[in-house]
């Protein structure tokens, strides 16, 4: 399947959100990806449910929801009626994950696990069956801007090979310093979705960034 593109708004322009969301939804993107940080899972503060509601209402993507908070059970819900399709939560904030997945599941949402780069893919071998989207994070959540972590490349070998060792559905996410230099390799790896953002809103047209990367696979 064509590599799909999630664009990350955590760098657009939030005075002018709408007009973000409307260019969005003129581009070759796949999903929106919104990142929720709650000041506690990660040493930042993004925006919450309002915001990602008023995301919804102009949207014509899907939104892919990033969940990087403690205790992510208690917001499914609640993010689920904000609009999102898929909602991923981290592995290394739930304790149940496996009741974690299910929650979002009943949701009607689509379920994904977030790994940090300390992580390992095997961490999720006795759940990988049971997961929508697995997203490997390519820097240390919090911000964008990072730079990509090449020990990403292994990761995402080693997770195709769960996956069809498995039989799994799991598309696979890469999430922090994707661009132009590493979009082609990591694709090769086995990724399925890019999420970009500062590489997309930085850029002097993110409509033709966005087109560009989704033309590598
Ligand atoms: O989850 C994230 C950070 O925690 C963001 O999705 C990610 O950083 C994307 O931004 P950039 O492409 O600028 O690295
Ligand atoms: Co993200």
């Amino acid at each position: 399947m064509a590599v799909q593109i999630a664009p990350s708004v955590l760098a657009c322009d939030f005075a002018n959100i709408q007009r973000e969301i409307e260019m969005l939804n003129r581009s070759a993107c796949d999903y929106i990806h919104v990142d929720i940080m709650d000041g506690v899972f990660v040493p930042n503060i993004s925006f919450g449910l309002p915001v990602t509601a008023a995301m919804h209402a102009h949207a014509r993507k899907p939104l892919d929801v990033h969940l990087m908070i403690v205790n992510p059970d208690q917001y499914v819900a609640a993010f689920r009626e904000a609009g999102a399709a898929i909602i991923t939560v981290h592995a290394e904030a739930c304790t149940h994950l496996h009741r974690s997945i299910q929650g979002i599941k009943q949701t009607g949402s689509q379920a994904g696990v977030a790994l940090n780069p300390h992580t390992p893919v095997s961490f999720l071998e006795d759940i990988i069956e049971d997961i929508d989207l697995v997203c490997i994070m390519s820097v240390n959540p919090g911000f964008g801007g990072q730079k990509f972590i090449p020990r990403t490349y292994d990761k995402v070998r080693a997770l195709k090979e769960l996956i069809v060792k498995r039989g799994s559905q799991a598309k696979i996410e890469i999430d922090g310093g994707v661009q132009s230099g590493n979009a082609a390799a990591l694709i090769e790896a086995g990724a399925d979705i890019l999420v970009a953002g500062s590489f997309v809103f930085q850029s002097e047209d993110p409509i033709a960034t966005i087109a560009q990367l989704k033309a590598l696979g």
